[in-house]
């Protein structure tokens, strides 16, 4: 590693004077680099010049930003971001640090940086939830090999404080389940569905214009920046590896009209939810083995779950602990400066440790539960079928419900009216199943005589 200039060692700050004479313009020194200069790094630089001497005087040290790491150098930059710390070579720059920034994204050239910071002695904070649920084990052993800290608060739910809450906080207790409104382009996106009676291609172009959903909105609407916070949170939760690739993703494509008006008429509102739970473990119906289960869907929540409040492109994140019970961490998922905020906490924590020693956790899956199959997850259905209007066609229907081992809860009928004539509205809600049973009594259903379609079939939770 490179030691700082007038360094007391590893895992110290440069200079002799005390933490005390941090503000006075003397006194240690920590380096930090800056990789990335969009959206959150900008803030970030910006942060960091603007309170810099309320950082100084709760670390201990003064944090000097010495590069800011970008692509494109000549391109105008928000006011608060020097020229003069520019630099397109991020691989030079991060030998030169205590402390790196990394607010590039996605895995390249992202990882390859990081970790040759930790390599290089640096500690590392990053936003960047693709690389922790792609690869978070090798960044967690590259940080214990180096002796430094990897910190991430702002890679789950923006400025919301959940992931040290669950690494910290909560790993007293027993975490049973997460249940997380963590994409604020599609929260967005479904409540004005709900509100507006907006179809879906009309709420992502708003989502756009009000610049919320990127030019491209795959990864928000198809499901992927929330499995990977998913799998952020399960790891964390459920002291066990969870990857993006085992999170079981379902996006907000197939969300119709039709579905966001089930739910209304029941009560309920639909979110994108990223469900994290444990499975099994003997006090389930089928003495299955315990796991967890991870997975990103759309789902009805009824009005009066916390979650249901949760409007527009905010956040927020259930949590139900053995000790603590229920807990909600609600606010701002993303932007500029409220994921800022959460990097700048995570600079002060692992700069502290830099001035008085001491490292954050290292990662823990001593757990190291399976991941169970969507087929296993135990869900309910709330389905809403057209059906021939006739004698025997709710036993039918019943039947192939009891056929799967899917059980009724309640069954509400409406005669359809107009050119509908002899055809009702049958609208089921299941008891718990495993979801493999609900979602073959819906494939058993769209086949029955006795019904015309199924028109929406919904997952519920939170009841
Ligand atoms: N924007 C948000 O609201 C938000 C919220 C939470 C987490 N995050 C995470 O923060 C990270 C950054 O997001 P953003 O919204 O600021 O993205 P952004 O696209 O606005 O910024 C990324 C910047 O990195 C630059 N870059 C790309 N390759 C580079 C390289 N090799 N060297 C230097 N710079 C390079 C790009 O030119 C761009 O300016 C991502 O991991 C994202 O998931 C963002
Ligand atoms: N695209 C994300 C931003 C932060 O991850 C969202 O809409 O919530
Ligand atoms: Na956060």
């Amino acid at each position: 590693m490179d030691e700082p200039a007038t360094g007391t060692g590893r895992g110290r700050a440069s200079g002799d004077a005390t933490a005390g004479d941090a503000t006075a313009g003397g006194g240690p020194v920590l380096r930090v680099a800056l990789l990335g200069c969009g959206v959150v790094g900008s803030e970030v630089a910006r942060q960091l010049q603007e309170q810099q001497d309320e950082l100084a005087a709760r670390v201990g040290a003064r944090l000097e930003l010495v590069g800011i790491a970008v692509r494109r150098p000549g391109r105008t930059r928000a006011a608060g971001v020097d020229p003069s710390l520019l630099t397109t070579d991020a691989d030079e720059l991060v030998t030169r640090a205590d402390l790196v920034v990394e607010v590039i994204g996605g895995i390249e050239p992202a990882r390859g940086l990081v970790l040759r910071a930790m390599e290089h002695g640096a500690s590392v904070v990053t936003a960047n939830k693709a690389l922790l649920a792609e690869d978070g084990p090798r960044l967690y052993a590259a940080a214990d090999a180096a002796g430094v800290d990897l910190y991430f608060e702002a890679a789950v739910a923006g400025a919301i404080p959940i992931v040290r809450p669950l690494r910290d906080s909560l790993v007293g207790d027993r975490v049973e389940r997460v249940l997380g409104v963590v994409n604020g382009t599609t929260n967005f996106v479904l409540d004005q569905m709900d509100t507006t009676g907006a179809d879906l291609g009309d709420a992502v172009q708003e989502a756009q214009s009000l610049g919320y959903a990127e030019a491209d909105p795959t990864a928000d609407v198809e499901g992927f920046d929330a499995a990977a916070k998913a799998a952020i949170i399960a790891s964390l939760a459920f002291h066990t590896r969870v990857r993006a690739a085992d999170v079981h993703r379902e996006g907000i494509t197939a969300v119709t009209a039709a579905d966001v008006a089930a739910a209304r008429e029941a009560g309920a509102v639909l979110k994108l939810l990223a469900i994290c739970e444990r499975t099994g473990g003997g006090d389930g119906p089928d003495g299955a083995p315990e796991g967890v289960s991870v997975r990103v869907h759309p789902a009805m929540v009824p009005r009066e779950h916390p979650l249901a409040g949760v409007r527009g492109a905010y956040n927020a994140v259930f949590v139900e602990a053995r000790g603590a019970g229920s807990l909600m961490f609600y606010g701002q998922g993303a932007g500029g400066a409220p994921t800022a905020s959460a990097v700048l906490g995570d600079v002060v924590a692992v700069a502290r440790h830099r001035v008085g020693g001491g490292r954050g956790s290292s990662e823990s899956a001593y757990a190291d539960l399976p991941v169970r199959p969507m087929g296993e997850a135990v869900t309910r259905y709330h389905v809403r079928l057209e059906v021939h209007d006739r004698p025997g066609v709710l036993a039918q229907v019943a039947q192939v419900f009891a056929d799967h081992g899917a059980s009724v809860e309640t069954v509400r009928q409406t005669p359809l009216g107009g050119d509908a004539q002899g055809a009702a509205a049958l609208v089921v809600a299941t008891h718990e199943a495993p979801d493999a049973a609900l979602a073959a009594t819906v494939e058993a259903l769209a086949a029955s005589s006795a019904v015309l379609g199924v028109t929406s079939v919904l997952r519920v939770e939170g009841v």
